[in-house]
């Protein structure tokens, strides 16, 4: 039997399981069967919670960041693996804190290892605030097929440590009418898939020196969830890229989930995007691995 923990960030859901010296050789298909809804405890994803020298991918963390302790080894519901996680970053350091693996005081900062790079994630009162590091445009603007549009719309690139195409939509209306049973189709397709936000920008689109939008995502891997952090992310820059100069930095973005904040901020490797919102850790149980 092995022990898990059930969490999610705005209903992006996660069974979190703690193997601290790496002893647990998770499958794809064990994955799978875990995250599935009906025959498993069901679940957008896993996270391995282990120490990074005891994973190989920890080795490139620790020479990134000594202090990079521990390692996010996520997959994806159907068994794949993924680069990053931004809600499920939150939901990690939650459990390390609450699971006494790792003490961290509001407005504190720890470094966690991911396959995107060290990602730094601080406390705060209402939750966590992730560095999701340096942004970029990954070129092209493919097309996107989506039952329930009756066009097909561009949609435009962007890396955030794992790949992601925002697509802009007309209004509310289209959002709301957007099947995403299937995923989104793309031409060209990137080589290792994407995930597809679709967005309505807000009306007004800017309040207080915020920027405001709506968004539904298709998650490679997953399908349809409530929330993506990365997602949310992405769709921020996206917007900001469309309405040029004069957009904020500053956003908050309304996924069927919940809410999240993103920000825009000059590093010294060039510009980040840092991510925040809450995280929960909802049961605790134990689990035959098939
Ligand atoms: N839900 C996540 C993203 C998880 C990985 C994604 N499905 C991928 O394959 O890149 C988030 O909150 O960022």
């Amino acid at each position: 039997m092995v022990a898990f923990t059930k969490g999610h960030g705005t209903g992006n859901d996660f069974i979190i399981i703690a193997d601290a010296d790496g002893e647990l050789d998770l499958s794809a298909e064990q994955v799978a069967v875990l995250c599935d809804r009906h025959f498993g405890i069901g679940a957008d994803g896993v996270l391995r919670v282990v120490r990074s020298s005891a994973i190989p991918e920890g080795a490139a963390s620790l020479a990134e960041e000594p202090d990079a302790e521990w390692f996010m080894d996520y997959r994806n519901a159907d068994g794949s693996i993924a680069e990053m996680c931004g809600n499920g970053i939150r939901v990690f350091v939650h459990f390390l804190l609450r699971s006494g693996l790792a003490e961290i005081e509001p407005g504190s900062t720890l470094p966690i290892g991911t396959r995107a790079g060290v990602r730094d994630v601080t406390r705060s009162e209402s939750g966590y605030q992730v560095d999701l590091g340096r942004w970029r445009l990954s070129g092209g603007e493919p097309l996107v097929k989506a039952d329930g549009l009756t066009i097909t719309r561009p949609g435009i690139g962007i890396d955030v440590g794992n790949p992601h195409v925002v697509v802009a939509l007309a209004s509310e209306v289209e959002l709301a009418s957007l099947e995403l049973h299937r995923a989104p189709e793309l031409d060209p397709a990137p080589p290792a898939g994407a995930n597809v936000e679709f967005v309505v920008p807000g009306e007004p689109l800017v309040r207080d020196g915020i920027g405001h939008v709506r968004m539904r995502v298709s998650e490679r891997g997953v399908g349809e969830t409530l929330s993506c952090g990365t997602g949310v992310a992405a769709t921020a820059l996206a917007v900001r890229y469309w309405a040029g100069e004069a957009a904020p930095d500053n956003w908050r973005v309304e996924v069927p989930g919940g809410t999240l904040g993103v920000r825009m901020f000059p590093a010294e490797d060039g510009e980040h995007v840092a991510l925040s919102g809450p995280a929960q850790l909802v049961f605790h149980g134990e689990v035959d691995l098939i």
